[in-house]
């Protein structure tokens, strides 16, 4: 049962030269399950996430596909014929987003309580003041953070809340799919460990769907149910997390997989036994992707 569709998604950037960003991408989103989307540092992945929720600016085009949204409900929508208050609504209902640094977009001079709350007078207009207090109040704690924070500034919040109190507006009308760009990848690996485990507990509490976009491909295996690799604008695999992981067929995974030792080496055991060892958490900021 697939929630979203990217049927042969092509997407270029009409500057001075014509970047072929998006090239061709055809993808489907099961209910429920993580989707890690891997690949080097201009490879589309964002690209590719701004497309998927139209949020792209120009010079970016979509040259040609569509994305189609099948609701739990039973009904598809066809998210290229929606436009401007609809397609904002659709995008917070149905289809939520998470961007790396999006912690910095909360609004320095309004309490965490008032942001959280404009979601819900923009969105669910019906629900009374203490009603909405309290939603946002649960939002709060779901994703580990006291509801006593609801009265602080953003600046009196570390990073990694912030970010945390992202993610709960993300889910504040309990989108049936979250987008997630490079979420976690301004925060310090212990934060990020712990924001990563909060979301897989939420997907199975909840039942939505992730796109986790990251060049981190350590990451990814251990969070997603399957990965797609990208590699100039195109998707030259797709396949379960694990298989993926112990017989890549194309040989850019084979690079990509290659190129983290903690993958090939000794330190790999997290990978292919789910155990974390807390020395091998603190090290894998030191790794790249290799490009080219
Ligand atoms: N505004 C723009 N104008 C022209 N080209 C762009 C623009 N934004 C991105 N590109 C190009 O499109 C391609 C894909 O970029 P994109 O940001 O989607 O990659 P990415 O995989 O998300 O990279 P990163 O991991 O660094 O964010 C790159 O070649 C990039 O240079």
């Amino acid at each position: 049962m697939s929630v979203l569709s990217i049927e042969n998604l092509s997407i270029d950037y009409r500057a001075e030269t014509t970047v072929h960003a998006v090239r061709d991408v055809s993808l489907t989103l099961e209910r429920g399950e993580i989707l890690g989307l891997a690949g080097e540092s201009g490879c589309g992945k964002s690209t590719l996430a701004y497309g998927i929720t139209r949020l792209l600016k120009p010079p970016a085009v979509i040259t040609g596909g569509r994305v189609v949204f099948s609701s739990r409900e039973g009904y598809d929508v066809d998210l290229s014929t929606l436009a401007g208050d609809d397609l904002r609504a659709f995008r917070w209902d149905k289809i939520a987003m998470v961007f790396q640094g999006a912690m910095n977009s909360l609004n320095p001079v309004l309490r965490i309580a008032e942001q959280l709350e404009d979601v819900f007078v923009t969105h669910r207009p019906e629900l009374g003041k203490a009603e909405r207090r309290e939603r946002c109040a649960e939002l709060l704690e779901r994703v580990g953070v006291d509801r006593d924070r609801l009265r602080a500034y953003p600046h009196e919040l570390s990073g990694g809340m912030r970010q945390r109190v992202m993610i709960a507006m993300a889910l504040a009308l309990e989108p049936q799919v979250l987008i997630m760009d490079e979420p976690t990848t301004a925060l310090d690996v212990v934060v990020q460990r712990e924001i990563l485990r909060e979301i897989t507990r939420l997907r199975s509490e909840l039942g939505f769907a992730v796109v986790f976009i990251t060049h981190d491909l350590p990451l990814l295996l251990e969070i997603s149910d399957r990965i797609a690799v990208m590699r100039a604008g195109l998707i030259v695999e797709l396949d379960d997390a694990l298989t993926l992981y112990t017989q890549p067929k194309h040989p850019y995974t084979k690079r990509l997989l290659s190129s983290f030792p903690s993958l090939t080496g000794e330190r790999g055991g997290f990978v292919r036994t789910g155990e974390i060892a807390p020395e091998e958490t603190l090290d894998e900021t030191d790794q790249t992707v290799e490009a080219g």
